[in-house]
C-alpha cells in the first residue's frame, strides 16, 4: 500500500492576501527550481480565509499544481452564523482541504471531538478533505497517556461516520508541546503515535481503511528534521506551521526527497 506523501502548510493567523500572492508564487518558483516532481507528493497551503480568493487566482492562472486549503470550516450552510465561513462557500473557492480541531482551535474556542467530527462530515458533504487534527499536550505526555489521549480523540471525532468516508479524510497528530516551540517529537515518537492512530482505524473499521488514510506528523517540521520524520512507516505527511511561511523552506519540506 502505497500513501502518497502530503505536505501541508498551516499559515495560522499570518499573510495578507498580498503577502499570500508573493508566497504562492515564490513557493512554486523555488519548487520549479528544484525540478519538483509534483506526482511525488501532494503541496498544499492552508492561508487564512481572507487570503483564499487571490490564491486560488495565482493557482488557476499560472496553472499551479499546489493545492490549497482552509484553517476552519462552520458546522451550518447558511444563515444568521455572524463571522462563520460555510463549506459551500469555501468549495466555490477551489478549496481541496479543511483543517478541522486544530488544537489552537480546542484550546481558544473549546471544540470537541464531537464538534470536529461535525466539521469533518460537513467538509466531506461537500467535497473536500478534512484534515483532522489530534494530538496531547506536555502534562499528559509526561504521564505516559499520550496514545490513549490521541485515540480518545479518535473515536470521538470519528463517532459514526462510515468506513467510505473515513478513507477520504487525512489525519493530523501534532503534539502541542511540540507545536511552534522548536521542540520536535522524535521520529520514533511521531511513528508511535501515527501506527496507534492507523492501528485504531483497523479495529474501528478495517485494513483496508487504515492502509488508506494518510496520517501526518506537525510540530516544530523543517527542511532539516523533514526526512528522518517522513521516513517512518505510518508517517505520510507533515502539517508545517512556522517554517511553511517562508517559500524556499517549504519547498525544502516538499521536496524532502529530492
Ligand atoms: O501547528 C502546527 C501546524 O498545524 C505546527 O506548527 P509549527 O510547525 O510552527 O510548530
Amino acid at each position: 500500500m502505497t500513501r502518497k506523501p502530503l505536505l501541508a502548510g498551516n499559515w495560522k493567523m499570518n499573510l495578507d492576501h498580498f503577502e499570500a500572492i508573493a508566497l504562492v508564487q515564490g513557493l512554486a518558483a523555488e519548487l520549479a527550481d528544484m525540478k519538483f516532481d509534483y506526482s511525488s507528493a501532494d503541496v498544499v497551503v492552508i492561508p487564512p480565509f481572507t487570503d483564499i480568493r487571490s490564491v486560488q487566482t495565482v493557482v488557476d492562472s499560472d496553472n499551479l499544481q499546489i493545492s490549497y486549503g482552509a484553517q476552519d470550516v462552520s458546522t451550518h450552510e447558511a444563515g444568521a452564523y455572524t463571522g462563520e465561513v460555510s463549506a459551500t462557500m469555501l468549495s466555490k473557492l477551489g478549496v481541496s482541504y479543511i483543517v478541522v480541531g486544530h488544537s489552537e482551535r480546542r484550546e481558544y474556542h473549546h471544540e470537541s471531538d464531537q464538534l470536529v467530527g461535525e466539521k469533518a462530515r460537513v467538509a466531506l458533504a461537500a467535497g473536500m478533505t478534512p484534515i483532522v487534527c489530534c494530538g496531547e499536550g506536555l502534562e499528559v505526555r509526561q504521564a505516559g497517556e499520550h496514545v490513549n489521549h490521541v485515540l480518545s480523540q479518535i473515536d470521538g471525532a470519528f463517532e459514526g461516520m462510515s468506513a467510505e468516508d473515513v478513507r477520504k479524510c487525512v489525519i493530523a497528530y501534532e503534539p502541542i508541546w511540540a507545536i511552534g516551540t522548536g521542540e520536535v517529537a522524535t521520529p520514533e515518537d511521531a511513528q508511535e503515535v501515527c501506527a496507534a492512530i492507523r492501528g485504531r482505524l483497523v479495529e474501528l473499521y478495517d485494513q483496508t481503511t487504515a492502509d488508506t488514510v494518510r496520517v501526518l506528523y506537525g510540530g516544530s517540521v523543517k527542511s532539516s528534521n523533514v526526512a528522518e520524520i517522513m521516513a517512518k512507516e505510518d508517517v505520510d505527511g507533515a502539517l508545517v506551521g512556522g517554517a511553511s511561511l517562508k517559500a524556499n523552506e517549504f519547498a525544502k519540506i516538499a521536496n524532502f526527497n529530492g
